[in-house]
C-alpha cells in the first residue's frame, strides 16, 4: 500500500494523470468483478424461472450463465479499461488517442446543438468546435519578494512556482458545449438580457429589480465584443418552473426574439440573469428560443476566463468550472429527453474526474505554497491588510491610493482583479504594510464558484486588518454591503479557513468609497459607521490611512515608544533593525544624544523595559526617555 502511494509521489510530476489511472483501474477491476457476479447470478436464475421452456436441460445451466457473466465481465472491464487509459493520455495533454472515440459525441453534440436548431445556432456551434483556449501554459517562477532578503517590491504577485499545463482540447469541448462559453472572445455576441424576479412573497429579493437588470446588463458589457441587444425584467412567482416561464410569458418572449430577428437585428444568445439554471429549464428554453441559453454562473465563468492572467487564478477559474459542468451533466441524466446532447459518454466523465482530481492536488500545492509564504511574511513581521468588497467599488483604486503605486491600473469591469496581489505600503508611523487586493464578490453567484477562490481568499481573510470598500455612490449600496458580509461570514465558516480565526469587527475598517460622486443633497449621517473617501481625488485617504494605522497596532500588539540613545551608537542602529523609526531628532539636553521615536511590538517593548534585558537592552533601558503607549486617534479627524 505504502510503496503505490510512493510510486504515485515519483510519478506525480512526470505523469500527472498516472495517480488518477491507478484509482480507474481500481475501480474497473471491482465493476468488472461486480458485472461478473452479478451476470452469473441473474443468467442462472432467470433460465430457473424459465426452465420448462428451454431447449436445453437443467445441468447446462451453470456453464451458459458463466459463459455468459464472462463475456459481461469482459466487456465492462475492456471498456472501462480503455476509458481510463484514454483519460490517462487526455491527462498527459499530449496524446490524441481519445480522440477517434471522442468524435462521435462530438459529431452528436454540434448536430443537435447547432444544425437541427436554427441557423444562427449554427454559426456559434461551428466555432465552438474550433475553440481552444490557451490554459496556463507558460506559467513562469516568479520569485516573491517574501522569499527575498529586501524588502517588499511593489505588486509582486504571490504565485505557484510549479509549470502546469490545463490544455486540453477534450475538455474544451465538454465546457464550452456545457455552458456556452469560448475563449474566443473576437466571437461577435449580440446579447438578448433577460432579468426574471419574483414579485412577492418571503422569496422576493431585497434587491430593486431595475438595479439587479442594470448587473446584469454590466456583466454582458464586461466582455469585449459582447452587445446588449434588448434587455427586460420579468416578474414571475417562483424561478423553480423547468419551463422558469408561464407559457404566456414565453409566448411573449417568442414573439420579442422574433421581432428582433425580422427587425434584421443580430440575436445570438440570450442571457437569463439567475444564478443557475437547471439542466431541464436549459434545455426546454434553447428548444422554445432556438438560441442557446446562458445564466449568470455561465456568464462569470466567461469573464472569470477572460481575465485570469495569473496560473493561480486560470487553476481556480479552471476548477470553478467542474462543479457547474456536474450539475448540468447529473441534471441531464435525470432527464427523460436527452435530445440536446448534454449527456457525457463514460470517456468524457473520466477526462472530467481526471481533470477535477489534477486541479485539486494542484490547488493543495498552491495552498501550501502560500502557506509557507504566509509563514515568511510573519517571521518578517509585515503586519497585512486586506482590502476586500463588491466588484468594482473600488478596491484595486483605494489600493493605488494608499500605497501611490502608479503601475496599479483600476479598470471599470466586472471581476478585474482576480489575483490576491501584494502591496508595499508605509503607515503614517513608517511602519511598512502590505496591502492585499482581493477579488470582488457579487450576488447570485453559486457560493461553488467563490469557494474556487478559498486558496488564495484564505490569505485575505488572515489579515491583521480587514478592509471592507464599499461603493457609497451606488444605489443598490447597502444590499452590496450586506452580501459582502455574508460572504465573509460563510468564508469564514468554511473549514479550510480554520486557520483564519474570526473574522469580527475588530479587526474590520468600513470604507465608502466615490464620495466624489455623492449628490451634495444626500445626507452623510446615513454613512455614520464609514470612513468616507474617494480613492479618486484622494478625498480622506490621509484619516483612512491613520485608522488604519490604530488599528494595525491595535491588532498586532504594537506600541510606540520614544528612547533617548547615544547618536550613532548601537542601540540606535538596533532600533533601526529592529523597529519602524517614526522620527530622530537631537536630544536638547544630551547633545551626545537623540530622541527616537519608534514602533515596536509588544515582546520587543517588555524586553526593552528590562525584563530580559541583555547588552543591548540593558542600554536602551537605561536610556528610556519616555515610553508612551500609542494614544487612540479622533475619528473626527476627517478631512
Ligand atoms: N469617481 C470615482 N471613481 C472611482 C473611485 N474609485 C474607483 N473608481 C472607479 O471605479 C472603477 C472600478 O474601480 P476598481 O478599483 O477597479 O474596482 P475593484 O473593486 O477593484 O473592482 P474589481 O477588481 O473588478 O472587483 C474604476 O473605473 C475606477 O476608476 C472613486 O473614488 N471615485
Ligand atoms: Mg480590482
Amino acid at each position: 500500500m505504502n510503496d503505490i502511494k510512493k510510486l504515485k509521489e515519483q510519478q506525480r510530476d512526470k505523469h500527472p494523470g498516472f495517480g488518477f489511472y491507478l484509482e480507474c483501474m481500481t475501480r474497473t477491476l471491482f465493476t468488472g468483478l461486480a458485472g461478473l457476479c452479478l451476470g452469473f447470478s441473474g443468467f442462472y436464475f432467470a433460465q430457473k424461472l424459465v426452465q420448462p421452456k428451454l431447449p436445453y436441460p437443467k445441468k447446462y445451466n451453470i456453464l451458459i450463465s458463466s459463459i455468459a457473466a464472462c463475456g459481461i465481465g469482459y466487456k465492462i472491464t475492456s471498456d472501462r479499461t480503455k476509458a481510463c487509459q484514454a483519460a490517462w493520455m487526455a491527462a498527459e495533454d499530449k496524446h490524441t488517442a481519445v480522440v477517434a472515440r471522442l468524435g462521435s459525441n462530438i459529431r452528436r453534440i454540434n448536430k443537435v446543438k447547432g444544425i437541427e436548431i436554427c441557423g444562427s445556432y449554427t454559426v456559434i456551434s461551428a466555432r465552438w468546435k474550433h475553440t481552444q483556449y490557451t490554459g496556463v501554459k507558460g506559467l513562469r517562477s516568479r520569485k516573491s519578494f517574501f522569499e527575498s532578503n529586501t524588502k517588499p517590491t511593489d505588486g509582486d504577485e504571490e504565485g505557484a512556482e510549479e509549470e502546469l499545463d490545463l490544455e486540453n482540447s477534450q475538455y474544451d469541448l465538454i465546457a464550452n458545449t456545457t455552458m456556452h462559453v469560448t475563449r474566443q472572445t473576437q466571437v461577435e455576441q449580440s446579447v438578448l438580457v433577460i432579468q426574471p424576479y419574483i414579485k412577492w412573497g418571503p422569496k422576493k429579493s431585497a434587491t430593486d429589480p431595475d438595479l439587479q437588470l442594470q448587473e446584469a446588463i454590466a456583466l454582458v458589457n464586461s466582455l469585449p465584443n459582447w452587445s446588449v441587444e434588448e434587455s427586460l425584467k420579468v416578474p414571475l412567482e417562483s424561478l423553480g418552473k423547468k419551463a422558469l416561464f408561464g407559457s404566456g410569458k414565453l409566448q411573449e418572449l417568442k414573439d420579442l426574439v422574433r421581432k428582433i430577428r425580422s427587425s434584421g437585428r443580430k440575436l445570438t444568445s440570450i442571457f437569463i440573469s439567475k444564478g443557475t439554471l437547471s439542466f431541464a429549464q436549459k434545455q426546454f428554453l434553447e428548444y422554445e428560443f432556438g438560441l442557446p441559453v446562458m445564466d449568470r454562473y455561465s456568464v462569470v465563468i466567461q469573464i472569470l476566463r477572460l481575465h485570469a492572467t495569473s496560473a493561480e487564478a486560470k487553476l481556480q477559474v479552471a476548477m470553478a468550472e467542474i462543479p457547474y459542468i456536474w450539475t448540468q451533466v447529473k441534471d441531464a441524466s435525470v432527464s427523460t429527453n436527452r435530445r440536446q446532447g448534454y449527456a457525457l459518454s463514460d470517456l468524457q466523465k473520466e477526462i472530467l474526474r481526471t481533470r477535477e482530481s489534477k486541479l485539486k492536488s494542484e490547488l493543495m500545492r498552491v495552498r501550501s505554497h502560500r502557506k509557507l509564504l504566509r509563514n515568511k511574511r510573519k517571521q518578517k513581521d509585515y503586519p497585512t491588510v486586506a482590502v476586500v468588497g463588491y466588484t468594482n467599488a473600488g478596491k484595486t483604486s483605494l489600493i493605488k491610493a494608499l500605497t501611490d503605486e502608479q503601475t496599479i491600473q483600476p479598470r471599470d469591469q466586472l471581476f478585474a482583479t482576480l489575483d490576491v496581489t501584494a502591496h508595499a505600503g508605509v503607515l503614517p508611523c513608517n511602519l511598512e504594510v502590505i496591502f492585499m487586493d482581493t477579488v470582488g464578490f457579487m450576488s447570485d453567484i453559486p457560493t461553488g464558484l467563490i469557494e474556487c477562490f478559498v486558496a488564495t481568499l484564505e490569505d485575505a481573510m488572515m489579515a491583521d486588518v480587514i478592509v471592507h470598500v464599499q461603493d457609497v455612490s451606488h444605489p443598490n449600496h447597502l444590499q452590496q454591503k450586506l452580501h459582502v458580509e455574508d460572504t465573509i461570514k460563510s468564508l469564514a465558516r468554511n473549514p479550510q479557513m480554520e486557520e483564519a480565526g474570526p473574522i469580527d469587527s475588530p479587526r474590520i475598517i468600513n470604507v465608502g468609497n466615490k464620495v466624489d460622486l455623492l449628490t451634495s443633497n444626500l445626507s452623510s449621517a446615513q454613512f455614520d459607521d464609514l470612513t468616507l473617501v474617494s480613492s479618486k481625488t484622494l478625498v480622506g485617504i490621509n484619516q483612512l490611512m491613520l485608522e488604519i494605522e490604530e488599528k494595525v497596532l491595535e491588532v498586532t500588539g504594537r506600541i510606540k515608544m520614544r528612547f533617548s540613545v547615544p547618536s550613532g551608537g548601537e542601540e540606535m542602529a538596533w532600533l533601526y533593525k529592529n523597529a519602524a523609526i517614526v522620527d530622530v531628532v537631537g536630544n536638547p539636553e544630551k547633545t551626545q544624544f537623540s530622541i527616537m521615536s519608534a514602533i515596536i511590538t509588544n515582546t520587543c517593548s517588555k524586553s526593552v523595559g528590562g525584563l530580559e534585558a541583555d547588552d543591548v537592552f540593558g542600554t536602551l533601558k537605561r536610556n528610556v526617555d519616555e515610553r508612551s503607549i500609542w494614544t487612540k486617534k479622533r475619528k473626527t479627524m476627517r478631512n
